[in-house]
């Protein structure tokens, strides 16, 4: 048993907003409120939050663990360290590992795994189509009784409409989102960074706002005529943000997510940081005219989610030719401090909403239990707001040190993550 005393308590779900203490008996939360009494004060422990933010617990629905597979980029249990130091309690893998994530070994695979660990809550994504090929559909009916969250071929789109309709169709009956990598191939094909000024300048290969729009809009339109459910991955440009709000106008059962480095980095980037690898990233940094969009739309109510879609990768993979480096950042021991940095600090979002983008929302589209409310399991974020950092990759819990942001200074720093009441994040400690 404890208490989290004197925190800032923000939960505009169970009507939160002020000083509090929060009481917590085995996992569970039995108590909130204002200085709260303890009888037995020798048995319970006091943690004295002071001036730290109480969330209800983060949730990323994008994250890439890569394991099975991959190991050497990331495993889930680093993926889950990275998560907690990062101040998730729960994320949502993508599919996209080796084997695919297409049938239900592979998802109670990763399920085991993440219990064992005790570290963040996992919530698989499985494939939309068999080893993400796009020619037939996944079992999508084994990996839903088996506990996925959300259907996604990311990494790559389901560029036959057919099979997408189909797709759409045959998730309405588990009430999961279709989660789209929006990308017309034909279009991207060989493109490297953001078609414009700067691929010109730099001469590399670009990839146009197009490719990804394109696909952006033919999802939104099966979507509208199945009536099913849309969630538009990692959105980058104006134009995906203006259809996605034209259809929500409309009734269309779509939602968006947006990342820390699409709302904070623009393809300028890659000339200032001299063509480094860690810049590159599917879709990729764009312009400033579309980076001020997304804030507008983080701004306006329109971005549901933000996501890192962490994307962990080897130096010796990265460490080549910009041509021929994978796309990918890792971002989720950085994200909390962008969101704080250059969203909240710019009062582009307040508490409340940043509770919305990054725990309400996500658990909304994924249906997932939380929120700070007496009988629930504790999952909470806590958050050091006004705390200035330096990110140092070698830090990272993660295996993937490949971001673009190492030594920028940021507010915001996760202080303690709790996950069904166990403290397994403090002051950037892993607890076991
Ligand atoms: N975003 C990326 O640049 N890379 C992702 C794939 C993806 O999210 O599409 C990856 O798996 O590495
Ligand atoms: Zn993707
Ligand atoms: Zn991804």
């Amino acid at each position: 048993m404890y208490v989290l005393k004197n925190g800032f308590v923000v939960d505009s779900e169970n009507g939160l907003y002020g000083k509090m203490d929060i009481l917590i008996k085995n996992g569970e939360i039995v108590e909130i409120g204002e200085n709260i009494s303890i009888n037995n004060a020798k048995e319970i422990k006091i943690y004295d939050l002071s001036g730290k933010t109480v969330f209800p617990g983060f949730i990323d629905m994008h994250v890439h663990l890569r394991e099975p597979g991959r190991e050497d980029k990331e495993t889930i249990e680093t993926g889950l360290k990275a998560a907690v130091a990062g101040g998730f309690v729960g994320v949502a893998p993508m599919p996209n590992t080796n084997p695919i994530c297409d049938n239900k070994v592979v998802v109670d695979y990763i399920l085991n795994q993440a219990k064992e660990l005790k570290l963040a809550e996992i919530y698989p994504i499985g494939a939309i189509t068999k080893g993400e090929k796009g020619e037939e559909l996944a079992k999508i009916g084994e990996m839903f009784e088996s506990g996925i969250v959300a259907v996604s071929d990311d990494g790559h789109p389901v560029t036959n409409s057919m099979l997408t309709r189909r797709a759409f169709q045959y998730i309405k009956q588990f009430d999961i989102p279709l989660i789209s990598h929006s990308e017309d191939v034909y279009i991207s094909k060989d493109g490297v960074m953001n078609e414009g000024e700067y691929s010109i300048k730099l001469g590399l290969k670009g990839i146009p706002n197009s490719a990804e729009e394109i696909m952006v809009d033919r999802d939104i339109i099966l979507c509208e005529a199945e009536n099913s459910r849309l969630h538009i991955a990692h959105a980058s440009t104006n134009g995906s943000l203006r259809m996605v709000k034209e259809a929500k106008l409309r009734g269309v059962n779509v939602t968006v997510e947006v990342t820390p480095h699409h709302f904070t980095l623009t393809d300028e980037e890659v000339e200032k940081q001299d063509y480094s690898t860690d810049t590159k990233v599917n879709p990729p940094l764009r312009n400033k005219k579309d980076r001020d969009a997304i804030i507008e739309y983080i701004r306006d109510g329109i971005v549901d989610v933000i996501a890192t879609d962490h994307a962990p990768h080897t130096k010796v993979d990265k460490n080549v030719e910009y041509d021929f480096a994978p796309f990918g950042i890792s971002g989720i021991e950085t994200a909390v401090g962008l969101v704080v940095t250059e969203l909240l600090k710019k009062d582009v979002i307040d508490l409340n909403r940043m509770a919305e983008l990054l725990s309400i929302n996500p658990r909304k589209i994924l249906k997932i239990k939380g929120g700070i409310k007496k009988g629930n399991l504790a999952k909470l974020s806590i958050i050091d707001i006004d705390k200035k950092w330096i990110v140092n990759k070698n830090e990272f819990y993660s295996k993937g040190i490949n971001t673009p942001f190492n030594e920028m200074e940021l507010y915001g720093k996760p202080y303690m993550t709790i996950v069904n009441g166990n403290i397994v994040m403090k002051n950037g400690e892993i607890l076991g």
